[in-house]
């Protein structure tokens, strides 16, 4: 691609792998996950979440989704037990969503998609920095969140609030004080596979952790600020 990658014709994921050969690679995400096909495994423990709100730092607009970044210079915001060994620190969370309540999220269950998806990406402190884990095939774990159109989500509004000033790519604001753990849902039972980042550079260094149960958005929540961002990603 001569330009950025994207979601559009010309720079969309049937693109990606020109300039991403590992596009073709045997651990891409998303999937689409059957539940039924899903082995249980005994031995698999509860997933351990420990997030320090005064770890939020700022909320940016990358241009492809916004994302709420964290200090992770110390185990203050952490990932451990689950499907993995070792400590993972929180780096960022963001969602991805469509254009419609039909469709936005990169996981499907059973072939269904979600209106969006959140992702909380942690590192493995084994390596010494985000960028360095992201190489490694144990280098990252993202838990993945299921939103479902329904009730609004206070929860969420805070994020939504701030999505006022960072309307345009590239921009950033301050976002302190927020704790993630409000943005799970009850229960933490997860399917796990290993996979990839869903966008490029689409590195196969992550273990996918994704929630069963969805979180609710409703449809004004949505329809709030993720227009505006998505006609600029569109
Ligand atoms: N959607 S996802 O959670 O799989 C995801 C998480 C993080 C990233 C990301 O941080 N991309 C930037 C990046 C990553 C590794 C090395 C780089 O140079 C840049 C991309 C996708
Ligand atoms: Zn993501």
């Amino acid at each position: 691609m001569s330009h950025g990658w994207g979601y559009g014709p010309t720079n969309g994921p049937h693109k990606w792998v020109e300039d991403f050969a590992v596009a073709d690679g045997p651990r891409q995400s998303p999937i689409n996950i059957v539940p039924k096909e899903a082995q249980y495994d005994s031995s698999l423990k509860g997933l351990k979440l420990k997030y320090d709100p005064s770890d939020a730092k700022t909320i940016l607009n990358n241009g492809h989704s916004f994302q709420v970044d964290f200090v992770d210079d110390r185990d203050s915001s952490t990932l451990t037990r689950g499907p993995i060994s070792g400590t993972y620190r929180l780096r960022q969370f963001h969602f991805h969503w469509g254009a419609s309540d039909d469709r936005g999220s990169e996981h499907t269950v059973n072939g269904i998609k979600f209106p969006c998806e959140l992702h909380l990406v942690h590192w493995n402190t084994k390596y010494p920095s985000f960028k360095e884990a992201a190489g490694q095939p144990d280098g990252l774990a993202v838990v993945g969140v299921f939103l479902k159109a329904g009730a609004a989500n206070p929860r969420l509004q805070k994020v939504l609030d701030a999505l006022d000033a960072i309307e345009t790519k590239g921009k950033q604001t301050t976002f302190d004080n927020f704790d993630a753990k409000t943005l799970l849902p009850g229960s933490l039972d997860y399917w796990t596979y290993d996979g990839s980042l869903t966008t490029p550079p689409l590195l196969e260094s992550v273990t996918w952790i994704v929630l069963r149960e969805p979180i609710s958005v409703s449809s004004a929540q949505s329809d709030q600020h993720w227009h505006s961002i998505l006609c600029f990603k569109a």
